[in-house]
C-alpha cells in the first residue's frame, strides 16, 4: 500500500495531529542592523516605537507512528503540557522585544517567531515528532516553518 510500510506482519500508519493555542502578545518590527531611517522604510506602520499587538494563532503539528496499542501518535494532553511550557508561559501577554530576551537582537516578525518555538519545542518532544509550526498572525497573515 502506498505510504505505508509493513513490519512484522502489521501495517504502520502514519499520522499527523494539531492543537492549537492563541495567545496575546505587542511587539515592534525593529532591526539592530538597520538605521532608524532605515527601519521606518523597510517596516513602515509596524516599526512604531510604541509597538502594536496581535491575538496570534499557533497550530503545533507533529507527525509519526499511530501506537497499535493506545492508538495515539502523542497523548495530546503531552503535547498540550509542551505548548505550555513553550508558548504560554514565555509569550502570553508579553511584550516580545522586551520580555523575550531571543527578540532582543532577533526581529519578531512571525518567521522568527516560529523559528523560535521550533527550536524551543523540539527540545521538549520526542526525536523527529514535531512536523509544522503554522502562526496566524492576523486572519491574513501566516507563516509555516517545518525546521528547514
Ligand atoms: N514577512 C512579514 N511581513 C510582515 C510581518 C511579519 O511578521 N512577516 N509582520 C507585520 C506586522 O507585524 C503587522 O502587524 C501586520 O500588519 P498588517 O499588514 O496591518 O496586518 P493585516 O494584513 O492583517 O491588516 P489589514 O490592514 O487588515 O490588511 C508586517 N509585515
Ligand atoms: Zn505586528
Amino acid at each position: 500500500m502506498a505510504g505505508s510500510s509493513v513490519s512484522g506482519g502489521a501495517t504502520e500508519r502514519i499520522g499527523y495531529i494539531t492543537r492549537v493555542q492563541s495567545f496575546s502578545a505587542c511587539h515592534r518590527l525593529h532591526s539592530v542592523d538597520l538605521s532608524d531611517e532605515e527601519n521606518k522604510k523597510v517596516f513602515g506602520k509596524c516599526n512604531n516605537p510604541n509597538g502594536h499587538g496581535h491575538n496570534y494563532k499557533v497550530e503545533v503539528t507533529v507527525r509519526g507512528k499511530i501506537d497499535p496499542i493506545t492508538g495515539m501518535v502523542m497523548n495530546l494532553t503531552d503535547l498540550k503540557k509542551c505548548i505550555e511550557e513553550v508558548i504560554m508561559i514565555p509569550l502570553d501577554h508579553k511584550n516580545l522585544d522586551k520580555d523575550v530576551p531571543y527578540f532582543a537582537r532577533v526581529v519578531s516578525t512571525t518567521e522568527n517567531l516560529a523559528v523560535y518555538i521550533w527550536d524551543n519545542m523540539v527540545k521538549t518532544l520526542l526525536p523527529n515528532l514535531l512536523y509544522e509550526i503554522k502562526i496566524y498572525e492576523t486572519d491574513k497573515n501566516i507563516v509555516v516553518y517545518r525546521g528547514e
